[in-house]
């Protein structure tokens, strides 16, 4: 290169055209070809190829920027000359260069087609004598090139003979910088010093820097070819086994199982410690005799290792508008519940690691507890698992059975998430009420870990004896009634009642949802049935008596198999259901409205009850007998019944004087109370003021007003103390037809439940205590 100079006197032109590099700084001294395909860099060098073939090459800040402007280019570049130049087929221009000179850019004269500049040529200032110092630091940076190439595993000789030879510091900073490809950055900053001895201690602050990175680079890079050297040693090993067993005749489908279940364990993405025991098992399995129930037991446990969902999810839509549209879809009204749901996922939409609360839809059977869970799993865009807890005794339902019991297998929940392959399902555990205890253990304490999100994210399962994480799961229980389930679970539980429909409800959700799913899920149109609202009104009052609408959807769902018979059999007809037809199709009514009292009777109160199956009228019957103060509770009065019907005749009694009747009456008396239907069992403290009414009537001789029914727990003062279900409760009064409803007056808050058209129908007398009971129900008042 140095021929260069010294054959022809190269004389730099006041301007340059510009090649803006993208990823490279160019030195003086650097001799290197040069790919240009840019369309501005390639009429740059067309000019300079018509010049004098001097070129300047100056580098982008940022090199992502494709057409660069002035002002994206630093300000000192250096001047080349082009020695050589090839075309190529895709047109780019391939140079040799020879580094001269740097230069300053004075300013800008073309911006298009290329850039084009006024320049100044830089000079590096004069080092009068190389200093010890100097010559030291030579030497260093001579040595740690040496090293950093060496790691890099590069060919140094040529270059370190290079190196060697130059005894010019600025130009051997240059030729290391070079070489050595540092940061844009840094390399434009060397290039910029112009004080020799200043840039070679730059290069040596970047060499030291580049050789830290370079070691700890070379380190990492043999770490990983030892970890590739034992996997890739190990396989071999075993396809070579593989092989000789093989020429052996030794080669059988156990090590074949043993293999597919090693891929299988590799494949499974389990969290270390469950691989490291799937290992170790499956280790064991190979050393059996593969008939042997231990081999069959390991091999169970592998393959259910293997299939669980450890790190499959699915992804969560958490479009809260979609998710409104989509529940509003399936389910009419409840809008309290929908409410709920939606605040819940938009918490989750702003954090996505909140531990939400586990909520538990509370409510008798048939209101779509199950289809809104079902509803929020298509919102979220998850998979939806279900399980049934009722009747559950066994602690192990739930967790699991140790693998040393014969036929030991998951608990349900494991079982669950294997089934429906994902491990974020919305997983709705159904009847959390009825869940029992024994001497098997505690399910609901299992339960707990398995809900609380402190523990679920460690969930451990007997079988598999590993942890779980559960934390991704949306865990929603259902019960039909609260109380029963154990406190230590609610506590844990947000609760959202969905108490029964009303008779208009039931309408809109059969006209809505029922009927066209119906028609659907059986082939039928519009066309070829037709149901008017009032034969809907007649199915919902005689042929069901229920909270919910499942049966009404199954009555519904009769109707359509016999016309989808008749349509099959070929009658091409449009078929409309009317009330007055309606027992062709459904048969005679099952259910008559509930029995109205002909007239008002001494000893009989009508009560309003509460079962999982909604609200009932209860009456309840009182005789008064010649005895000597006996008690007798019949009709399957459950233990708190009959404590309250204690506490009623003790009211009476010491009212006995108001009511006109003598001190020691009970005496001479013994007073029967039952409560009909007597073949089902009755508890709760809520029939207590309708006991006492009873009592009272039978004793003082006076009808009951027939159309009042009441509910309220009595104390011994005659306090009314307030009692749950009140909607049903007043839906039933609604439906037996009745005009007045007594409830305790702390009840009055749960009348905002109750809709608006049920309220209408009655009177309400909202009471403190029982002398106030007394006159709507029997027509008498008393001094208090
Ligand atoms: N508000 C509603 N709007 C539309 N359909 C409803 C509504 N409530 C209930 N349903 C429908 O009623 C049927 C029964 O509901 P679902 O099976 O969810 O009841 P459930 O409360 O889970 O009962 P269980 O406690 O017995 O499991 C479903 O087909 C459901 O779609």
């Amino acid at each position: 290169m140095q021929e260069i100079f010294e054959e022809k006197e190269i004389i730099i032109s006041e301007t340059a055209p510009i090649v803006p590099m993208k990823d490279i700084v160019v030195f003086p001294s650097m001799l290197l070809p040069i790919f240009v395909g840019r369309p501005m860099s390639l009429k740059a060098v067309k000019e300079s190829l018509n010049k004098d073939k001097l070129i300047l090459f100056v580098t982008q800040k940022d090199p992502a920027i494709e057409t660069p402007h002035p002002e994206d280019l630093f300000n000192v570049g250096t001047i080349a000359l082009i020695m050589r130049q090839l075309s190529l087929p895709d047109g780019k221009l391939k140079l040799l260069i020879q580094g001269l000179t740097k230069v300053a850019i004075k300013e800008y004269i073309q911006i298009s087609p290329f850039l084009m500049a006024k320049i100044i040529p830089l000079e590096d200032k004069q080092v009068s004598e190389i200093t010890v110092e100097t010559e030291a630091l030579m030497r260093n940076v001579r040595e740690q090139s040496e090293k950093i190439l060496s790691l890099k595993g590069l060919d140094y000789e040529d270059i370190m003979a290079i190196l060697n030879s130059i005894d010019e510091p600025g130009q051997l900073a240059d030729i290391i910088s070079s070489n050595l490809r540092f940061k844009l950055s840094d390399a434009q900053q060397a290039l910029e010093t112009l004080n020799p001895i200043k840039r070679l201690k730059k290069i040596h602050e970047l060499l030291e820097k580049e050789f830290q990175v370079s070691s700890v680079q070379a380190k990492i890079r043999s770490q990983a070819r030892e970890e590739m050297g034992k996997i890739q040693r190990e396989y071999i090993l075993r396809e070579q086994l593989k092989v000789i067993k093989k020429e052996l005749g030794e080669f059988d489908e156990i090590d074949e199982e043993i293999e597919e279940l090693r891929e299988k364990i590799e494949r499974a993405r389990m969290p270390k410690v469950a691989k490291k025991e799937a290992l170790k098992q499956l280790e064991r399995l190979s050393m059996m005799h593969p008939d042997s129930g231990d081999a069959h037991v390991i091999r169970t446990y592998l393959d259910w290792l293997v299939e669980l969902p450890w790190q499959r999810s699915t992804k969560d839509k958490l479009d809260i508008k979609q998710a409104k549209k989509i529940l509003d879809e399936d389910h009419y009204n409840l809008e309290k519940v929908k409410e709920r749901i939606l605040e819940y996922l938009s918490v989750k939409k702003l954090n996505p690691q909140a531990k939400g609360a586990i909520l538990c839809f509370v409510g008798p059977p048939g209101v779509g507890k199950t289809s809104l869970g079902k509803s929020i799993a298509r919102a979220l865009g998850r998979k939806f698992m279900r399980i049934s807890l009722g009747g559950i005794r066994d602690e192990a339902e739930i967790r699991g059975h140790r693998r040393t019991y014969i036929g030991a297998l998951p608990g349900r929940i494991i079982q669950g998430l294997k089934q429906i392959g994902s491990n974020n399902p919305v997983f709705m555990l159904d009847e959390i009420d009825k869940i029992g205890t024994d001497f098997r253990g505690d399910p609901a304490s299992a339960l707990l870990e398995v809900l609380d999100p402190e523990q679920n994210v460690n969930f451990s399962d007997h079988y598999l004896n590993l942890p779980f994480d559960l934390s991704k799961v949306m865990f929603i229980t259902t019960a039909n009634l609260i109380d029963p389930i154990p406190s230590a679970l609610k506590d844990r539980m947000e609760i959202i009642e969905i108490p029964g429909y009303t008779q208009e409800e039931k309408l809109q959700i059969a006209l809505k949802y029922l009927w066209p799913r119906q028609i659907k899920q059986h082939g039928l149109t519009e066309v070829n049935v037709q149901i008017f609202p009032e034969t809907i009104s007649k199915i919902i009052s005689y042929y069901t008596q229920e909270a919910g609408v499942r049966n009404l959807e199954r009555e519904m769902g009769s109707i359509c198999r016999k016309i989808a018979r008749k349509l099959a059999e070929g009658k091409n007809e449009t078929f409309k259901i009317t009330p007055n037809n309606l027992d062709a199709y459904l048969g005679p009514p099952k259910y008559l409205p509930e029995r109205e009292i002909e007239e008002n009777e001494v000893g009989v109160a009508t009560g309003l009850a509460w079962t999982s199956y909604g609200g009932e009228i209860l009456r309840v019957e009182a005789t008064v007998l010649r005895g000597k103060g006996k008690l007798m509770l019949t009709g399957q009065m459950g233990e708190v019944m009959q404590e309250s019907a204690k506490a009623a005749l003790s009211y009476v009694r010491s009212r006995a004087e108001s009511l006109g009747l003598r001190d020691n009456f009970y005496e001479h008396i013994d007073v029967h109370i039952h409560v009909p239907e007597g073949g089902v069992p009755k508890d709760g403290p809520s029939a207590g003021i309708t006991m006492a009414i009873a009592l009272i009537s039978a004793l003082i001789n006076k009808p009951v007003n027939k159309e009042t029914a009441m509910t309220g727990e009595i104390t011994l003062r005659g306090r009314i103390l307030p009692v749950g279900g009140i909607k049903e409760k007043v839906l039933a009064a609604v439906r037996a037809k009745v005009k007045n409803i007594i409830i305790p007056e702390k009840n009055s808050k749960d009348l905002i439940e109750v809709p608006k058209s049920a309220k209408k129908q009655l009177n309400f007398f909202l009471v403190k205590n029982m002398d106030e009971v007394l006159e709507p129900a029997l027509g008498i008042k008393i001094n208090p």
